[in-house]
């Protein structure tokens, strides 16, 4: 590899080509292609069903890909071994992955398996490690709270802290805002950029266009599996795309205090836009 900062920045970065991932007999993913550099925080949009969460999981192997290949710098990762993978890229879902009567550190130190020795089990460097990410995540209080009593944003924030503790290169998160309230909401997203600010790949599937437009570098928008458009979110997130993609209105407006995208929504007028987009999901 020659040293100049192209290849360097190239050696950072995942790139998905030509995915595609069937589920139940239909195509959910149909050819993706995208992007995702180390460095960035990265918004997946798109309307219920688009397959936002297919893909994340496409990506950090945990569906099968019908064809295609997720690259990490430049090498394929799926085939990489899982312990290998699980060292870089860690997904981080909206649901618990497990029902077990765990506590909350027991959940988070999962997390540090791939870097564990067997020797090593239950270490004082597992022990800080998950401290350290239930302290990132803002949830230290919970650490022996039974994982199974939480609320629902608790849930999401150990499962934050839970892929945290992974310390990925490549950091897949499906609706890490969903459930928290607004304080959380913009801590976590701050968090996020922070995260890809100190060099890892964040991707965050997000609803709220907002939080896309304010908080991420860059925005990859799903319609229908497919990857519609991608790039600068204040470029991508236009009007007109909005109302093609969702169906509503939108208003890009400039945010009074932080000069960003504040993006406004309507429903059409005459309601037939919605009512074709309600249509079109069942
Ligand atoms: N296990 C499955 N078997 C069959 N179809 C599935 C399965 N999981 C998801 N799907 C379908 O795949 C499509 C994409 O689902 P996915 O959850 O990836 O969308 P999404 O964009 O994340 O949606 P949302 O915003 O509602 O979370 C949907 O039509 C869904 O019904």
């Amino acid at each position: 590899m020659s040293g100049t900062p192209a290849a360097i920045q190239q050696a950072k970065t995942l790139d998905a080509v030509k995915l595609e991932v069937r589920l139940g007999g239909k195509l959910v993913v149909d050819g993706v292609d995208c992007t995702v550099p180390a460095g960035a925080f990265s918004a997946l949009v798109g309307p219920n069903g688009a397959g936002k969460s297919t893909l994340l999981r496409a990506l950090a192997g945990v569906v099968p890909l019908r064809t295609g290949t997720v690259l990490w710098e430049g090498k394929d990762l799926l085939r990489r071994p899982r312990r290998e993978r699980a060292r870089i890229a860690a997904l981080a879902e909206q649901e618990s992955a497990t029902d077990a009567p765990l506590t909350v550190r027991d959940v988070v130190a999962l997390g540090t398996m791939p870097h564990r020795s067997l020797l090593g089990f239950g270490s004082n460097d597992d022990d800080a490690e998950v401290a350290a990410a239930l302290q990132t995540a803002g949830v230290p209080e919970l650490a022996d709270r039974m994982f199974s009593e939480l609320s629902g944003g608790q849930r999401q924030r150990v499962q934050l802290a839970r892929a945290l503790a992974q310390r990925p290169q490549l950091l897949l998160l499906d609706e890490p805002t969903n459930h928290l309230d607004p304080h959380a909401q913009l801590t976590t997203l701050r968090l996020l950029r922070e995260l890809a600010g100190g060099g890892i790949a964040v991707v965050a599937a997000l609803h709220d266009l907002t939080h896309a437009a304010a908080h991420c570098d860059h925005v990859i928008v799903l319609s229908r599996g497919t990857v519609v458009a991608a790039g600068d979110p204040r470029t991508v997130l236009t009007s007109e795309l909005i109302r093609e993609v969702y169906g509503v209105q939108a208003h890009v407006l400039v945010h009074p205090a932080t000069g960003r995208p504040l993006i406004a929504l309507s429903l059409p007028a005459s309601g037939d836009e919605a009512h074709r987009r309600l249509e079109v999901s069942a």
